[in-house]
């Protein structure tokens, strides 16, 4: 069971561009497409579309037409009331699959909506994940996903956080063993804002990724799992370090790209595989949702596991990639 947790889900709208876009131009649209987002979301609609159980959690009306929309799809939902309308994030996608997001900050919410949301999430079914995922709302402390994680993970759960900005600085700020996240997923950008790092240097060079995650696994986090778009993803934990390239893949939009890999890890996860096999379902998950449309999930017949090519990294002092054969490959 993977139980996703939304705070701040989103109607993903996509305007697909037949040409580049020109800022300032005129641009008549090739199709408009609404579709249900938000990180957990969308990591529930890969659930459905893999057969694997899911609840996904969020605040929303129970009568909201985005919970009758995801319902449609066959997600089962836990809309939590009372909620303010749920926003509309705007994409813009490019023929050369270059992705414009601009998302809105969504609906004001209360303490009292937000204890409530805690609640409702702490109530779940204790085995499998929970997935902590997205923005937080205005009106949620930076610490709302630290707090909840920490429970959580003293109930023993285990909670996978992506998450950015302020409230990924405020779990890493409460990084400790037992309490902290059992998953982590920053991509590039993510991973150099909280450790300080020059995100140029961690986009070239996946050693530089990996010895970035392991400080925050020597902190408490069981796994990291950096991803980095095109250059596919870096997985570090106690037993080691990988770095794992996609196949080949024809970019349309990478909405939900990030979403789809972290559902790849966890689902490797649940069906008991190993690091190097997780990372290679996460990557090849990532790629097969960054060549659909929109924030469209892949379904398992899009996903290309067996062309995922996967190394392990050496991160002793010297921090220092093995350049011979990898060491496993899906
Ligand atoms: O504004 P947030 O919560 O950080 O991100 C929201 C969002 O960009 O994330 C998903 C893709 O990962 C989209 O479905 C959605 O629009």
């Amino acid at each position: 069971m993977i139980v996703t947790v939304t705070p701040n889900p989103s109607i993903d709208r996509t305007v697909v561009l037949p040409d580049a876009l020109v800022r300032g131009g005129v641009h008549r649209v090739a199709e408009v497409i609404d579709q249900p987002g938000g990180k957990g979301v969308n990591i529930s609609r890969a659930c459905v579309a893999a057969g694997v159980p899911t609840r996904a959690v969020f605040p929303a009306a129970g009568d909201d037409p985005f919970v009758r929309e995801l319902e449609q799809l066959g997600v089962p939902c836990a809309p939590v009331p009372p909620a303010g309308p749920v926003r509309v994030n705007l994409t813009l996608t490019e023929p050369d699959g270059t992705t414009t997001k601009l998302n809105a900050s969504g609906a004001t919410v209360s303490d009292a909506d937000l204890d409530l949301l805690a609640r409702t999430v702490l109530e779940q079914p204790a085995e499998g994940w929970v997935v902590l995922a997205g923005s937080l709302p205005p009106g949620a402390p930076d610490e709302w996903y630290a707090d909840l994680a920490g429970r959580l993970r003293a109930g023993g759960r285990r909670v996978a956080v992506d998450t950015s900005d302020a409230a990924l600085e405020a779990v890493v700020a409460r990084l400790a063993p037992g309490t902290a996240p059992s998953l982590l997923k920053p991509n590039a950008e993510e991973l150099a804002s909280v450790g300080g790092d020059d995100v140029a240097a961690l986009e070239d060079d996946p050693v530089l990724v990996a010895a970035a995650a392991r400080r925050l696994v020597e902190r408490g986090v069981e796994t990291v799992l950096a991803t980095l778009g095109g250059a596919g993803a870096v997985l570090v934990d106690a037993t080691g370090a990988w770095h794992a390239v996609p196949p080949s893949t024809r970019v349309v939009s990478t909405v939900g790209a990030g979403d789809s890999s972290l559902f790849g890890y966890l689902s490797a996860a649940l069906a008991g595989a190993s690091a190097p096999e997780r990372l290679a379902a996460a990557v090849a998950w990532g790629s097969a949702a960054a060549g659909l449309p929109g924030t469209t999930v892949p379904t398992p017949s899009d996903v290309r596991t067996q062309e995922v090519r996967v190394r392990a990294l050496d991160l002793p002092s010297s921090a220092t990639a093995h350049e011979g054969e990898p060491s496993w490959q899906s």
